[in-house]
């Protein structure tokens, strides 16, 4: 469903910093599936998922999501795609500061026009899956890491998307928690959604929810998905 053909990235071309993080890379991620990207520090794997993701455009190559090719669609096409298809989890949190954690999960399903009524309902649901309902009216600058990494999952999940990206989520989380998320990506594989993650914690790799491990070396991969 996501293709990536000889894909590159090359940060700060012509300047003397000029970097290559991914030098041609062939990856076909099949839907329905839990995939994860391993691999040393710096391999190119955050780089690798912010194209997935469309949030970054290669260098080269091309990038077809279910078929229909985007690596040159103009951005209005892809910020549309991004809030559609994709639920991204980042490694910080991200979440906005002076606003409560219910008002921060709800934010990325604004621009989608849903009744706020509804929005409020799934939003309050998400929390409660994730042991936040006690949080909801708090501000996000009272969470502990793990509290501000599991509402970033819950705004992740608010447009019901197909496919959740997700950039080292274990990272902030302690064993029981990261568990906790490995449930929870059980259910989305259930659902019938794509995961992707980036990941050293082999709690995560190791996984029996993990279908692929794709590993980057150098902005190459090592191998092919099992
Ligand atoms: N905007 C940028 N400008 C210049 N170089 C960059 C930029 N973003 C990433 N890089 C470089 O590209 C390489 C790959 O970075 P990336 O973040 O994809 O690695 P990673 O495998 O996710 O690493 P980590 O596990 O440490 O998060 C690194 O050497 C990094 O310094």
């Amino acid at each position: 469903m996501i293709e990536l053909l000889n894909v590159r990235k090359v940060f700060n071309a012509g300047s003397p910093s000029e970097f290559s993080a991914i030098n041609g890379v062939d990856l076909r991620i099949a839907e329905n599936r839990v995939t994860v990207l391993k691999g040393p520090s710096g391999s190119g794997k955050t780089t690798l998922l912010s194209i997935v993701g469309c949030m970054s455009r290669p260098s080269a190559g091309r990038v077809k999501l279910r078929d229909r090719e985007i690596t040159s669609l103009p951005e209005r096409f892809l910020t549309d795609i991004r809030r559609k298809t994709f639920g991204f989890i980042f490694q910080q949190p991200n979440l906005i500061k002076g606003i409560s954690v219910l008002e921060n999960v709800m934010l990325p399903a604004y621009p989608l026009g849903e009744k706020r009524t509804t929005l409020k309902v799934k939003a309050l649901h998400g929390l409660n899956e994730l042991n936040l309902s006690g949080k909801a009216a708090s501000k996000v600058e009272w969470l502990s890491g793990g509290e501000a990494q599991r509402v970033s999952i819950v705004r992740a999940l608010i447009n019901d998307p197909q496919i959740i990206i997700a950039d080292e989520p274990t990272a902030h989380l302690d064993t029981k928690l990261s568990y906790r998320f490995m449930e929870i990506v059980e259910q989305f594989k259930a659902q019938g959604k794509t995961v992707i993650i980036t990941s050293h914690d082999p709690l995560v790799y190791d996984s029996k929810t993990v279908d692929d491990v794709v590993n980057l070396r150098d902005g190459k991969l090592e191998s092919e998905p099992a």
